[in-house]
């Protein structure tokens, strides 16, 4: 078997290091590749940390390699983690850091209706439950839902005096510190906020609000990828994003847009994980079926194919929507397999925002400086 250096080349352009969208070579990801005749070594860097990525990184190189240079050859992947180099070489927290808030993790989904909004008043009050303090913002300005979920829609935030400046003070329902559009909608009324009307008013329930001391504030994105997440990460220096999906291929399209937008180089917002929605349908009279009614495992294939975390998955139950429409998140039913999930998911998300707190510095806020792209705000 003889062996050419260039077909492993052409092999290894044939794919992409996971969450990137070149080729492993044009990348620049392939630092080496030696031939000894049924021997090949590859000598690869890459970015992402996570277990998930240096497998899938590993098993394509082999999977390529076999294809289309030779079955039988013996392959070796030498790889290397390296955090990206910063310009100017010192990571620092830059923006505007809202002062007692420790992580502030964005809910996006992509597609509209997945159970963004569901999935975000759960966790949040599954991390109240668990002891830690918990603010949600409803940013949804199309479909702000968080009034209903716990159950405030006749609540209004109180104006208070914190050191000299009025302050909003956000609702608390369930342990969770609540600030949503919907307090300054009416239900029945269309919501045209046009870009820069929306962009204030966030603005005002980030810091014109007296949050306090939070450990974490989640923040409920409108789905999709457009003008209104840029505002959020140009305001907000965000610790993650989660990214919910059904498995459904249309939503897992849209997610995966979800997460390139996070995976920008400009704006660069670590992607915690993905959290599968609606993953099957249990019927009560049949406690043992799964009915895989938008397809089966589509989110935890679509974590795996980008290198990133799968957080776990939800059934579709008719008491999650009652709950939600009730105005008392599902989480909050006392040891049910719906609420043991949910803590589940919840724990997994704090995992990995500790992991990332541990191995990767502060993210800035997102300076937009053109309308052609965006780059890392400068501290001034
Ligand atoms: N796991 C589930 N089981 C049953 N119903 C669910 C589940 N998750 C969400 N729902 C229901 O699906 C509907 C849409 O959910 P939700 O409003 O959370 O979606 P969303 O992605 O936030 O939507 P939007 O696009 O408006 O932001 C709601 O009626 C909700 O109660």
């Amino acid at each position: 078997m003889k062996i050419e250096k260039k077909e492993v080349l052409k092999a290894l352009e044939t794919i992409s290091v996971p969450g990137e969208g070149q080729n492993m070579v044009e990348s620049g990801a392939v630092k080496n590749v030696l031939v000894f005749g049924d021997e090949v070594i590859v000598d690869i860097t890459i970015n992402n940390p996570s277990l998930q990525a240096k497998k899938k990184t590993e098993v394509s190189i082999l999977q390529a390699i076999h294809k289309e240079v030779h079955q039988k050859a013996q392959v070796k992947v030498n790889l290397k983690v390296e955090a990206p180099v910063k310009e100017n070489n010192a990571p620092e927290i830059k923006g505007k850091p809202i002062p007692g808030i420790d992580n502030i993790i964005a809910v996006a989904s992509g597609k509209g209706g997945v159970g963004k909004s569901t999935v975000t008043a759960n966790l949040a009050v599954t991390l109240a439950e668990m002891g830690f303090k918990v603010g949600l913002l409803d940013a949804d300005i199309y479909g702000p839902s968080a009034t209903i979920m716990f159950d405030v829609v006749n609540e209004r935030p109180l104006s208070v005096t914190v050191d000299g400046k009025s302050k909003m003070k956000p609702v608390e329902s369930y342990g969770v510190k609540v600030l949503s559009i919907g307090f300054f909608t009416k239900l029945d009324q269309a919501v045209v906020w046009r870009g820069p009307m929306a962009s204030k008013a966030l603005n005002q329930m980030i810091f014109d609000a007296d949050w306090g001391e939070l450990d974490f504030l989640l923040v409920d994105l409108p789905p999709g990828t457009g003008d209104i997440h840029l505002s959020i990460m140009q305001a907000l220096p965000l610790t993650g994003a989660v990214v919910v999906s059904t498995p459904q291929t249309v939503a897992l399209a849209d997610a995966r847009k979800g997460v390139a937008m996070f995976q920008q180089e400009s704006i660069n917002v670590p992607v915690l994980g993905v959290i599968e929605n609606m993953s099957y349908f249990t019927p009560p009279e049949l406690p043992d079926n799964k009915y895989h009614i938008f397809g089966k495992d589509g989110a935890r294939n679509l974590a795996e194919d980008l290198g990133i975390p799968f957080l776990g998955e939800l059934p579709l139950v008719q008491s999650i929507r009652e709950a939600g429409d009730v105005g008392r998140p599902a989480a909050l039913q006392e040891n049910t397999p719906v609420s043991n999930s949910f803590v589940d998911i919840t724990r997994n998300v704090v995992t990995e925002t500790v992991r990332r707190n541990e191995n990767i510095a502060p993210t800035e806020a997102v300076k937009i400086t053109t309308m052609a792209g965006c780059s890392p705000a400068k501290k001034s």
